[in-house]
């Protein structure tokens, strides 16, 4: 293990795994990535608001002992490589990391590390809780209708960046053998991507959205995809969807055609949750119309891309949107948004959404009674209109505060 150069303060102790749940140490190890542009900044005040939660919930008995790892722009000026192995190597053995956002150029160069971590790590669920905190500004006339957990399959789909630039021997190679072999038509010179959406992919991540919905007594689960098209990729994820509900979850699931055609509309007694399938383009138009019928989406990964930034406009932007990336063993925690770099070192966005991905952190080590007052804190600074940049620009009366004032103003209140 080559962990060696990391500052792990020596108090600290490694989060357990039992083969099927984490256990957790009243002081655990958990690495952080500052992250490129803003996220120095969201993350300096993330991590206050987290130690502040923690020490007034425990008073001092709870401790997280942070530990830096590098990735990004910081990890190239100082090492040369963009992800250390050590990076990885630290989130894999301590098991709970949280990250600021990373840069991906556009049309070339490196690619996205945020997308290589979730890989590397099989963290196949992007998971990214949607709901409005009253008094923030909304384009929408009701959001506090908008109340959505997204599942966003994270290692398939042509998100995991299979592809090929026009006019490479590769791209070249992949076109004939298609046209010759398989007798389709790709015009020359295309670049060329894959889109990958297997059985085991598919399966795991609705399965993983469904137990989350019975968990969290959620009547819904919708299957968002675009099948209608891309029949053998988004189609096939809609009956792996619906085949592992019933494989797995017979007994307490119904479908959205058994509701209507055999009780009317009426959960029965013992079913919890009805799967029910949207076209993603409907979607788009259903979550802003009738945003209160969904409440669990699984859906693969670019659909659940594009639905993050738009269901986060709903209900105040991405300064609000918090999100995580799990797997079994593993998860790391991080924003909906990227770095903003036109922001960058002013100590002026909204750390909102790193400071809820901190909070869902703290739910998933059990450590509730500090996630509270997180969410207790940054409600009362919005009612306050105690808010940043982002929010100001559309509200009534408000006080601007900077980033870090803003961590302030949640510690405040908490
Ligand atoms: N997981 C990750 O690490 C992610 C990384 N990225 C990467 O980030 C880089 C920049 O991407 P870009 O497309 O500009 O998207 P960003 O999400 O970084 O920013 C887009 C816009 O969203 C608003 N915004 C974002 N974050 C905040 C915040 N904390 N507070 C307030 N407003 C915010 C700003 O709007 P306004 O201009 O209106 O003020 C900003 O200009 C790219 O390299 C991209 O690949 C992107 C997404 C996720
Ligand atoms: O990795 C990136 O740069 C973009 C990722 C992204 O937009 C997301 O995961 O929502
Ligand atoms: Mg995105």
């Amino acid at each position: 293990m080559g962990l060696e150069n990391l500052k792990i303060p020596e108090w600290g102790e490694r989060i357990g795994w039992d083969g099927q749940k984490i256990s957790v140490p009243d002081k655990p190890i958990i690495p952080f990535i500052e992250g490129d542009g803003t996220g120095p900044d969201i993350w300096r005040a993330t991590k206050r608001v987290l130690d502040a939660a923690v020490e007034k919930a425990y008073g001092g008995q709870r401790k997280i002992a942070w530990v830096e790892v590098l990735a990004g722009e910081k990890a190239f000026n100082l090492t040369g490589n963009w992800l250390p192995d050590e990076t990885v190597e630290a989130i894999q053995y301590f098991r709970v990391a949280i990250k600021g956002p990373l840069t991906t150029p556009v049309g070339g160069g490196i690619r996205s590390l945020n997308v290589t971590l979730r890989q590397v790590l099989d963290l196949y669920a992007c998971v990214r809780p949607v709901r409005w905190i009253p008094g923030v500004p909304s384009p929408v006339k009701r959001p506090q209708d908008v109340n959505m957990v997204i599942f966003r399959e994270n290692t398939e789909d042509v998100y995991a960046g299979i592809e090929w630039p026009s006019g490479s021997a590769e791209a070249e190679k992949l076109r004939s053998f298609i046209e010759r072999e398989l007798g389709k038509k790709i015009r020359p010179e295309s670049g060329i991507g894959v889109k990958p959406i297997s059985p085991f992919g598919s399966k795991r991540l609705v399965a993983k959205a469904i137990r989350y919905a019975l968990e969290n007594h959620r009547d819904s689960v919708t299957l968002v995809h675009k099948g209608n098209i891309m029949k053998y990729t988004e189609g096939a994820f809609r009956d792996w969807g619906y085949q592992v509900a019933k494989e797995q979850f017979a007994d307490v699931v119904l479908t959205e055609d058994e509701l209507y055609s055999q009780f009317n509309g009426q959960l029965p007694t013992g079913k919890k949750v009805v799967i029910k399938d949207r076209i993603a383009d409907s979607m788009f138009q259903q979550v802003l119309l009738r945003p209160s019928e969904y409440s669990v989406i699984a859906t693969p990964n670019l659909n659940g891309d594009y639905l993050s930034d738009a269901l986060a406009a709903q209900v105040g932007g991405l300064g609000m949107a918090p999100g995580s990336n799990q797997g079994d063993e593993h998860a790391v925690f991080e924003a909906t948004h990227g770095t903003a770099p036109k922001y960058a070192g002013q100590d002026k966005v909204n750390p909102g959404s790193l400071i809820l991905s901190g909070e869902m952190m703290l739910r998933y080590l059990g450590w509730t009674e500090a996630a509270d007052l997180v969410v207790k804190g940054l409600e009362k600074a919005v009612a306050d209109k105690q808010v940043t940049y982002d929010l100001h620009r559309q509200m009534e009366g408000a006080t601007l505060v900077s980033c870090s004032g803003f961590g302030e103003a949640i510690v405040a209140r908490m």
